[in-house]
């Protein structure tokens, strides 16, 4: 478990000191990946620099599984620094080392026995899917691979938080997925909690339980991923599909005159159950026609999730939307000019 909490961070520049994190305060529950988002200059990297303690912060405490690290110095600073793998942002191996020797680095400064060092350098690089890699150098290896071997580095010392700054920036899209594929591992098989610092909301898509949405060095937003786009928020507005838009939907109500309906709505749907038979039930139970206006499917992690706008007929297509809302939907009713606008 890591708490964030009031972290102010300032930097003195010629025009006045530049507040780079103002107050910022995070919980990431142990075992969850938290992803920290936000654009350009809005302070997630100072965030990451001060949580693996290679920054100081002005004022606040981080603490991992309860002790506050801000306040250490010296044996228990390098101590506490074992608690936290960090993933640096871009080309971090050393080129004369092979992949086992990049790996075994923080084993060797910890004083860890040859033997098994080892063999927990082949553990990790089974992890991180490149057991084969061993005697390979850096520069034989592919962007992903190298960025996997980095995170087997930083598992090395059995940390309890793993940092990883933008892991994959710079990466093409299989790629990307093969290194989230093994920070998701680390959390399901270490039971490592996970931060991830970076500025594609796909990320947060694919892998995180949580996400903190940073603006200007405050937390704007942070909470469950699946909670938040149930509700009106910034992260609901990045993952979910557009409603005006149809993605992924084969039968769409294309025609759309939006009077000839007895009720329109947003519908947001978490789950499998929910995604697949919510709406058809609504729809012979309560004896209405359903056309889908726009929206369509997505996926957060493993679990679909759909965002469509309806459009019901029939005399009982208040009813029909309570039910959706009683079974889990989160519905929206929305008047014609809103949905014309
Ligand atoms: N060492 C430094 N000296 C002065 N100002 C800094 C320093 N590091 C960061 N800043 C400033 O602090 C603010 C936050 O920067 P930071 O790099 O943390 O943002 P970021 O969200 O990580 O941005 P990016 O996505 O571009 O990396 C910016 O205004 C930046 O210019």
């Amino acid at each position: 478990m890591i708490t964030v909490e009031n972290l102010v961070k300032t930097f003195p520049s010629r025009s006045g000191n530049v507040v780079a994190l103002d107050g910022v305060s995070l919980e990431v529950p142990q075992g969850t990946v938290c992803g920290v988002v936000g654009q350009s200059g809005a302070g997630k990297s100072t965030l990451a620099r001060c949580i693996a303690l290679l920054e100081k912060p002005d004022s606040g405490a981080i603490r991992v599984d309860g002790t506050d690290l801000v306040r250490l110095n010296g044996a228990a600073l390098r101590a506490a620094r074992r608690q936290i793998g960090v993933v640096p942002q871009g080309d971090s191996l050393l080129r004369q080392r092979t992949v086992a020797g990049n790996v075994a680095l923080p084993l060797e400064s910890a004083g860890v026995a040859r033997l098994q060092r080892r063999a927990r350098v082949l553990e990790l690089l089974d992890l991180v899917g490149l057991a084969d890699k061993a005697g390979a150098y850096p520069d034989q290896l592919s962007g992903g691979q190298r960025q996997r071997v980095a995170i087997a580095r930083a598992l090395a010392a059995t940390p309890s938080v793993l940092l990883a700054d933008e892991p994959t920036s710079a990466l093409d899209p299989e790629t990307t997925a093969s290194v989230l594929t093994v920070l998701d591992r680390a959390r399901a098989e270490l039971g490592v909690t996970v931060l991830i610092v970076t500025h594609d909301m796909d990320v947060v898509r694919r892998v995180c339980d949580d996400v903190a949405v940073l603006e200007r060095g405050r937390v704007v937003e942070h909470g469950k991923v699946l909670e938040l786009i149930s509700g009106d928020s910034r992260t609901a507005a990045a993952l979910l599909p557009q409603t005006d838009q149809t993605t992924g939907l084969s039968s769409v109500d294309s025609n759309v005159g939006y009077g000839r309906y007895d009720g329109i709505a947003e519908v947001v749907l978490v789950g499998f159950a929910a995604v697949g038979a919510l709406l058809p039930e609504a729809s012979s139970r309560f004896g209405v026609n359903l056309a889908l206006l726009g929206g369509g499917l997505t996926r957060l992690g493993d679990t679909p999730v759909a965002r469509f706008r309806v459009g019901l007929t029939g005399d009982r297509a208040d009813a029909a939307l309570d039910f959706i809302s009683e079974h889990g939907g989160v519905v929206r009713r929305r008047t014609r000019e809103e949905v014309a606008a």
